[in-house]
């Protein structure tokens, strides 16, 4: 359902390696924005969060006529994908939803965007629940309810281990609906599902662990992991949302046409 200005819906029909990014293109990207054209790293994390807000209010609306009475369980890594977890936790308690954040890390070990965005969200009140009741909330968790996995995005570079991999058999276990934030947590922006027990060494390796998601909302453009054939599976009904700025210059800066 193609229901905001800025997000679309991915055609996999005509998908090819040249619209996608790589997760080094995905930094450059940033770098650019951010140096060369001068748009704060803030700012940008409040426009990816807003695009994924925009289509969860409007996809609710054309599905449910804004029926709200869902619990919205956010899981928040401590890079910038979780910075944008908690950005979107903000806006959608904001617009009146019921909202539940869980981090992975303890605030110290943030990245700098990251830690804003969770200072504001405790600043607001936002409920904030602790890691290990994550298990029981997605287990009791409805249909109607939605996990939003923002644990990992373009920055993951291995296979999942630890606390993450046991939230990630969390999230897949769960009668939930599942949003990935820009990519699902286990699913490499370069080689796409990624091997259970293995170093990405080989693009397009298939799979063990990874979020299973309904709904993926990737930032800029796809990443190049998509092209993978497993892909879809991981991914869902897949978005490509705006971050403010014109994808056209974005692909130019990283020579991308
Ligand atoms: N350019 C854009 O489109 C924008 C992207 N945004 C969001 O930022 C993330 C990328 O953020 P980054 O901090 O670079 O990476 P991550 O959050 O994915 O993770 C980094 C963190 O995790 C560690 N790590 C990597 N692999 C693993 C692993 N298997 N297990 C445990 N930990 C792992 C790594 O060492 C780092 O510490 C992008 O996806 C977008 O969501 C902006 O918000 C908007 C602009
Ligand atoms: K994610």
């Amino acid at each position: 359902m193609e229901i905001c200005p800025f997000v679309r819906l991915l055609d996999w029909r005509t998908l090819r390696a040249a619209d996608c990014l790589t997760a080094r293109q995905s930094r450059e990207v940033d770098r650019f924005a951010i140096e060369e054209l001068g748009i704060s790293s803030l700012v940008l994390m409040e426009n990816a969060a807003r695009s994924v807000c925009d289509w969860i209010s409007q996809y609710d609306q054309a599905s449910s006529g804004g029926e709200t009475s869902f619990v919205v369980r956010i899981v928040c890594g401590r890079g910038n994908n979780g910075g944008d977890g908690f950005a979107i936790a903000r806006l959608l308690w904001t617009m009146g939803y019921a909202v539940e954040i869980f981090a992975t890390h303890p605030e110290a070990e943030f990245s700098p965007d990251a830690r804003a965005n969770a200072a504001l969200a405790r600043k607001l009140g936002i409920p904030w629940r602790e890691l290990q009741e994550f298990g029981e909330a997605a287990a009791s968790a409805q249909a109607k309810d939605w996990i939003v996995d923002a644990i990992l995005g373009t920055g993951q570079s291995r296979p999942l281990s630890g606390v993450l991999a046991e939230l990630v058999q969390g999230m897949n276990a769960s009668a939930s609906r599942r949003l990935a934030v820009d990519l699902p947590t286990g699913f490499s922006a370069d080689a796409g599902p990624v091997s259970g027990n293995r170093l990405i060494d080989q693009p397009h390796e298939l799979a063990g662990l990874c979020v299973r998601a309904d709904v993926t909302i990737t930032f800029v453009t796809p990443k190049m992991g998509m092209l993978h054939p497993g892909a879809r599976e991981y991914l869902g009904e897949t978005f490509v949302a705006s971050i403010g700025l014109p994808e056209k210059l974005l692909r130019e800066a990283v020579s991308l046409q």
